[in-house]
């Protein structure tokens, strides 16, 4: 696993929309071979799709052939609620890029069988080929999508309940009412990430930083579902030095000192010293 810390969130998120641009621009897609990409929403992300529509925008990099998945979606909230997953994507992403509306894919979680809706989407994901890069943030409690802790580490997309932690932590989008979280949503699989052949994940703030802990120096375990990258061939974690807060002194060095010639965001858009 490969760990990049950089002194903010700021640049952590200019290191990430540059590695997606230079992996787009590397696979050369093409309507018959699309780069398929996995997304999620929240404020992990945020400035990273900031950063993408800034590159899109320059020129540096079209998602004409791109196909998206994102990780998961709210169950029993209107599509155009002004929370919902499809609401922030096309807000702070898809409205802003190239991409085609029929490219772009997100659980629907007013579905009216929801186990042929997910089944549906394992199916989609097949049939592209698989996802070339899974971008993720985590929750404080080291859940990746709506993975709650004790989620099956082979999990598929499925419904999922949510816990209080999670519901409380998200009420800030939602009035700062817990009452008003709903209650449940769809969500891809941890298994269903670990497919990908990349995984990269975003982690900014003192309040993961016990998260990172367990996943970069604990074992795996399914109450940290993130911890499961730690068996993916090729699974990146890119951090800020808040996030950094719980790991070893010599932890921190060894990825500091490993990755020295990687930290740059701007090499990254030329650089091959890419997976
Ligand atoms: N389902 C999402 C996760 O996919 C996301 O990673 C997490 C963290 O969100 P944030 O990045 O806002 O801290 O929140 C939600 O629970």
């Amino acid at each position: 696993m490969r760990l990049i810390i950089q002194d903010n969130h700021r640049l952590t998120s200019k290191w990430v929309a540059n590695y997606i641009a230079r992996k787009i621009n590397l696979a050369e897609p093409t309507l018959e071979r699309p780069f398929v990409l996995g997304l999620p929403t929240g404020s992990s992300p945020l400035y990273t799709y900031h950063e993408l529509i800034k590159l899109y925008q320059y020129g540096a990099v079209s998602f004409r052939h791109v196909v998206t998945f994102n990780m998961d979606e709210y169950v029993g909230i209107p599509k155009d609620h002004p929370q919902s997953y499809h609401t922030f994507m096309w807000d702070n992403l898809f409205n802003q890029i190239d991409i085609l509306p029929g490219n772009v894919n997100i659980l629907n979680g007013n579905a009216p069988d929801i186990k042929a809706e997910c089944q549906a989407y394992e199916d989609k994901i097949k049939a592209v080929g698989g996802i070339d890069l899974f971008l993720g943030g985590i929750g404080p409690d080291g859940h990746l999508a709506f993975n709650e802790p004790g989620s099956s580490l082979a999990s598929r997309t499925r419904d999922k309940e949510l816990n209080y932690d999670t519901k409380l932590a998200n009420s800030r989008f939602f009035d700062n009412d817990v009452n008003k979280v709903p209650n449940s949503s769809l969500t891809v699989g941890i298994a269903t990430v670990m497919d990908a052949k990349e995984v990269l994940i975003i982690v900014n703030g003192y309040n993961k930083a016990r998260a990172l802990h367990h996943v970069v120096e604990e074992g795996v375990n399914h109450m940290w579902t993130i911890s499961a990258l730690q068996l993916h061939p090729r699974g990146m974690i890119v951090c800020d030095e808040s996030a950094t807060y719980e790991l070893k002194v010599g932890t921190y060095k060894h990825f500091k000192d490993i990755e020295r010639n990687n930290l740059d965001p701007d090499n990254l858009l030329t650089s091959n010293l890419i997976w």
